[in-house]
């Protein structure tokens, strides 16, 4: 057996970090790039880039277009090659994180990733989802190595509306499901390495369940007053940190199969947030592995409580046909998928039972 685990050479989190991230940055040279859109640069980017400037390094400021698509990197590669950038910086949320990662390997200088929101475990791992320009998923990227800082300011994080933190937690929920999948299974992780689990990368995404069981009401109180509290400290580390690391280090299986596999159906599902489609994937997965009532309640209880899609209604299928959710049945256990991660066979008709099981549970329970 030969297993690996991997994470970003340094990760610093505090309140007002950005004010005193200077030192951090310099050790990569003078002058680099800055990623953002114009929404983050109103919000905290132009304040972040005279910060820079006045404390001594060359910044250019490059506006990032929405889109994690091969254009916007061969374009924005471009301009640091020009300028032989020494490092890049991303000031943004999963997209603007996945364009630096990519243009920073491309470019082989530095990748500083420092996110706004706290919505997906973007910033820590090594690969990007890519997108064309009109925003269809086109593939994965997978890197040989992590970012080489992520700097989280709680406070710019706080400042965000809740919902992009409750997207996180729903991620961040998956990974222990998943990871304790893998473990049982005794497959392969989602590094691009062909290896198993550490004990650490499963401790790490043990902690990050522990973590939001124990916070997540406080932390979302938190949020929803823009105030940091340590409780939002640990459910800002377990969303970016422990669910990143956790859930590269410790693999997939079927949530993430499932947030996939809806890409079979047009419709309002394609509305819902990454973490939102997860959320209900983590059921399936509880569900597909013989999970008992008592586990099944627990987290569905987590789930509806921060108002995440725990049924066919809440995900938009509510009209959904049998033979759409066969689709997107299918496609969740398509050749590929992590789903076939779990020692042992999963079909399309088990995922089209499990999908049914957890609406019919999910109602039984909030109508009692
Ligand atoms: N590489 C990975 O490991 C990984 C993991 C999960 C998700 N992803 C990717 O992440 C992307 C989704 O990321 P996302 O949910 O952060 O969305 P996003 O990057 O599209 O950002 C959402 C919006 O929030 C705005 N925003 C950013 N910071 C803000 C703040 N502090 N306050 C208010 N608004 C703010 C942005 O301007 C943007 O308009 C998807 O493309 C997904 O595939 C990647
Ligand atoms: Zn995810």
């Amino acid at each position: 057996m030969t297993t690996a685990f991997a994470s970003p050479s340094t990760y610093v989190q505090g309140k007002d970090l950005l004010k005193t991230a200077s030192k951090y940055i310099k050790p990569f040279g003078d002058h680099g790039i800055l990623l953002t859109d114009d929404i983050v640069w109103g919000l905290v980017g132009e304040k972040f880039y005279n910060y820079l400037t006045n404390d001594g390094l060359k910044i250019e400021h490059v506006v990032f277009g929405g889109e994690s698509s091969p254009e916007e990197i061969d374009r924005i590669k471009a301009i640091g090659d020009s300028s032989d950038a020494k490092f890049i910086i991303s000031l943004g949320g999963g997209k603007t994180n996945d364009t630096t990662k990519a243009v920073g390997d491309q470019l082989k200088i530095p990748i500083v990733i420092t996110p706004t929101l706290a919505s997906n475990d973007s910033p820590c791992t090594r690969l990007s989802v890519l997108y064309s320009e009109n925003g269809e998923f086109l593939k994965y990227l997978f890197y040989d190595k992590n970012p080489d800082l992520v700097l989280v300011d709680t406070a710019v994080i706080a400042g965000a509306p809740v919902k992009f933190l409750i997207d996180g937690i729903a991620d961040a929920l998956s990974t222990n499901i998943e990871a304790q999948t893998v473990a049982r299974a005794r497959e392969i992780t989602l590094l691009p390495l062909d290896t198993q689990q550490t004990q650490a990368g499963l401790a790490l995404a043990e902690k990050c369940q522990q973590l939001l069981f124990r916070y997540t009401d406080q932390a979302v109180a938190a949020a929803s007053d823009h105030t940091v509290t340590p409780a939002l400290d640990h459910i800002i580390e377990a969303n970016i940190l422990l669910s990143g690391v956790g859930a590269e280090s410790s693999g997939l299986a079927a949530a993430h199969s499932f947030q996939n596999g809806l890409t079979a159906l047009t419709g309002d599902v394609h509305k819902l947030s990454h973490g939102q489609k997860v959320a209900f994937g983590s059921l399936l997965n509880l569900v597909l592995v013989g999970a008992s009532d008592e586990t099944l309640t627990k987290y569905i209880t987590f789930e509806h409580k921060l108002g995440l899609p725990t049924t066919l209604k809440d995900l938009h299928l509510e009209n959904a046909s049998d033979a759409d959710l066969l689709k997107v049945a299918q496609l969740t256990t398509q050749e590929g998928e992590t789903i076939h991660n779990m020692g042992f066979k999963v079909t399309a008709e088990d995922v089209f039972d499990g999908i049914k099981t957890v609406d019919a549970f999910s109602r039984n329970l909030f109508s009692n």
